[in-house]
């Protein structure tokens, strides 16, 4: 047993993984450099930054300051070689979209874990634009090969609310001749719809569906990338739980599309204040002030699941401290991300010593059970490594995380900068 440490004093998370990833995607097909600041270092948004190189974009990354030198929309080139995606989803799905429509054949792979993930969400709808795309294993699955070709437009229904379905879609549609629609279940993170509409395309947006009017051009912006509010919860999280905790976190993107974690929290009982609302490069952002207070259990679904996906597996953490009982459903997109996010917080939640059951789209936790620190494999994926740093923090025993060097994907220094706050 260590002792337990209160989170203190101030903090920025790096940038946005979703806004990032897209910067360098728009930022190429733009006309003219578009700088880019408190971009994510991240491995995944680097991959993007070397697919986009290997098409002949120029991006200048000087940490600081990411300038894309963008060809405009026709101005991708064919790659010489196979374009690896790494371990990130949102790279694959997304330029799927472009390549769709250019002149030239590409192929796309991944890591062992991209090459399990669904890609046929994508090629079903990309295909009816006129695209041609075969997984080459026949699995469904990456690696792709994407024929590209005139595409015209389609108003698709989503089976699946999916920000990178959906994005797939709507940069495809910048190329298909007339109105490409689309609608999902619920609304899933809008930042394509809202930067697309900032370079100058014509998105519109009502209820569910998003739809994009192909533009003659899109122009180089300046963008400001907020603070990740899905690296925020793994602080907010310890910081609402670890008792005499209170942590100012600085500069978060709170786009309604990405705040359920807030509002959950504060639904069971968090202190959290949001301060300096405004808005930044067409984002609305925050700093967030914490402070600990006892949690109560949650009914977490429908609607409010795509503002949160990425952050169920540290409020799976926060529900094993809470009073009472949380119950997750309409979760099981969880299955098919960097793991199997449902059956490995089960699995390990448990051994951990909590009352955790799956379910079919989710889990049930009965809050309350003391944990301890065990032997945890994070399956490398980011996300599981930092939900069990904080479940260790929390309860003082720190699990010995096996691969947790994967933070990398999303937050390069995630360790350093909890070392900070615990001083
Ligand atoms: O569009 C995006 O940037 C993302 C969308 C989400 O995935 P889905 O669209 O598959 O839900 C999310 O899990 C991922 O981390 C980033
Ligand atoms: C699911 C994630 O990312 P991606 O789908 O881009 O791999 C994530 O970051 O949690």
């Amino acid at each position: 047993m260590t002792k337990i440490k209160p989170l203190r004093g101030e903090l920025a998370v790096p940038g946005d993984k979703s806004i990032s990833h897209r910067s360098i995607m728009f930022g190429a097909l733009a006309r003219g450099t578009t700088r880019v600041t408190n971009f994510l270092q991240g491995a995944d948004c680097l991959s993007t930054i070397d697919c986009f190189r290997a098409m002949g974009i120029s991006i200048e990354n000087h940490t600081d300051e990411v300038l894309i030198h963008g060809k405009g929309l026709h101005g991708l080139s064919q790659p010489a070689d196979v374009l690896d995606c790494g371990n990130s989803g949102t790279t694959t799905r997304l330029i799927s979209g472009i390549l769709s429509a250019q002149p030239f054949t590409t192929e796309l792979t991944g890591d062992a874990s991209i090459r399990k993930r669904p890609m046929g969400r994508i090629m079903t709808p990309l295909s009816q634009m006129g695209a041609k795309i075969t997984s080459l294993d026949n699995n469904g699955c990456a690696p792709l090969r994407i024929c590209g070709q005139k595409l015209h437009g389609i108003h698709y229904q989503s089976p699946v609310a999916s920000a990178q379905v959906k994005s797939a879609i709507l940069l495809a549609g910048l190329y298909a001749d007339g109105i490409t629609r689309v609608t999902e279940p619920y609304v899933s993170r809008n930042h394509t719809e809202l930067m697309l509409g900032g370079f100058g395309a014509r998105v519109s947006c009502e209820g569910t569906t998003a739809s994009i009017k192909p533009p003659d051009e899109l122009f180089a912006q300046e963008i400001a990338v907020p603070g990740d509010i899905s690296s925020a919860a793994y602080f907010l999280t310890a910081a609402a739980l670890i008792p005499g905790s209170e942590l100012l976190i600085k500069n978060v993107g709170i786009n309604p599309t990405r705040d359920g974690i807030l509002r959950v929290y504060q639904a069971m009982g968090a202190d959290i204040t949001l301060l300096n609302e405004r808005i930044c490069s067409g984002e609305p952002v925050a700093d967030l002030l914490v402070k600990s207070a006892p949690l109560c259990g949650s009914d977490i679904g429908g609607s409010l699941i795509p503002t949160l996906i990425d952050e169920l597996p540290v409020i799976a953490v926060a529900a094993c401290f809470a009073e009472g009982t949380t119950v997750i459903r309409d979760a099981a997109e969880l299955k098919v991300k960097e793991s199997n996010r449902i059956a490995v917080m089960v699995e390990s939640l448990s051994a951990m010593g909590a009352d955790v059951t799956e379910t079919e789209d989710g889990m049930i936790i009965h809050g309350g059970r003391p944990l301890h620190g065990v032997v945890i494999d994070s399956h490398l994926d980011h996300r599981i490594a930092m939900s069990f740093t904080v479940a260790g923090l929390i309860c003082g025993e720190m699990p010995e995380i096996t691969g947790r060097d994967c933070v990398r994907i999303s937050y390069p220094n995630f360790y350093e900068d909890l070392d900070r706050c615990m001083k």
